[in-house]
């Protein structure tokens, strides 16, 4: 049974259909990446599904029920991590989280309990009576998402979590994401770190434009591109001429330059290795060329013709 579903989902501000005919599902127990470039309609998306928001058409299903208003105990099995942090300054850690499970209807020696195996297992035990008001962004994400799972929810979902942390609570949160998989937590992960779906993902869905563009493991979309190549080229000198030498060959069908180096996604077989370097020497000295296969990066930038980082600062 799919954990969650969206069929043909659509969601209008104004005249712009923020979702456009979404249609998507999340496996029980799959950590699923959802990738997008800036205002793809992703975090619209998470809040449709947290029945934060109406959508226009379409239905949503959770655990195999309608959404609909208040569904409660629906509600309770979902856990949500929104993009900005959200936990309480003027309350210690464990206040934080005790205020959140009661939202969640925990109480007495089970919220104890809870709170005691959620500190433990972000990593901020020894930080359980201090206010978030001196912790470090990724301690503070970390407090954050121990609200977010003190009720022991079935189907996660994290919007950016990683987006300006140092680099171990990076790694931290990352870990905690694949043993809640191991412990039955399905996942619902946003990014826009490629290496981290990389990492940890079992399932990409690639949005643009408030559509759902591509979904499968990262090895099928990958696979559906193989008729594409990439051509990492490096030389002396990068010329507007040899740029548009490349752009001209027949099956090239990108060009990016950063710096000295180009790199070129080619129809596979087109022989467009031997004429860029026939190219490239005519123009000057060349460093390197080499073809690569395309990878998660070279998908989302096929499919959405933009960098997944784009706009985003580390
Ligand atoms: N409440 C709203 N009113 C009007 N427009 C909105 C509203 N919320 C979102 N939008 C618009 O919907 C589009 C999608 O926004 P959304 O936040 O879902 O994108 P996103 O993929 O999460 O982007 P990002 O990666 O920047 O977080 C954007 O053009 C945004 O401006």
């Amino acid at each position: 049974m799919a954990v969650a579903a969206m069929s043909d989902i659509v969601k209008r501000y104004g005249d712009h259909r923020v979702l456009d005919h979404v249609n998507m599902e999340i496996g029980e127990g799959e950590i699923v990446g959802l990738l997008g470039p800036n205002g793809a309609g992703k975090t619209t998306m998470i809040h449709a599904l947290c029945g934060l928001i109406r959508v226009d058409s379409g239905t949503i299903k959770l655990f195999g029920e309608h959404l609909s208003g208040t569904m409660l105990d629906i509600k309770r099995k979902i856990g949500l991590v929104t993009q900005e942090i959200t936990v309480f300054e003027d309350l210690t850690a464990r206040e934080n989280l005790a205020f959140f499970g009661g939202i969640y209807g925990l109480k007495g020696a089970e919220l104890k309990r809870r709170i005691a195996e959620t500190l433990e297992f972000v990593g901020l035990e020894k930080q359980a009576n201090k206010s978030p008001k001196k912790f470090s962004g990724g301690m503070k994400r970390r407090l954050n998402i121990a609200c977010s799972i003190i009720h022991d929810p079935k189907l996660l979902i994290m919007d950016e979590p990683t987006v300006g942390i140092d680099p171990q609570s990076r790694n931290h949160i990352l870990e905690s994401v694949q043993t809640l998989q191991s412990r039955g937590t399905t996942i619902l992960y946003t990014t826009h770190y490629m290496e981290e779906v990389q990492a940890i993902a079992s399932r990409v869905l690639i949005m643009d434009q408030g559509h759902v563009i591509a979904q499968g493991s990262i090895e099928e979309l990958v696979r559906n591109l193989h008729h594409e190549e990439k051509i990492k080229l490096e030389v002396m000198e990068v010329t507007d001429d040899l740029i548009r030498a490349i752009e001209q060959l027949g099956g090239v069908k990108r060009v990016n330059r950063s710096g000295s180096k180009l790199q070129i996604i080619s129809q596979a077989g087109a022989g467009n290795l031997d004429r860029i370097l026939s190219l490239a020497k005519r123009a000057g000295g060349v460093i390197s060329i080499h073809a690569d296969q395309p990878s998660l990066e070279d998908v989302f930038l096929t499919l959405t013709g933009k960098q997944l980082r784009d706009t985003k600062e580390d």
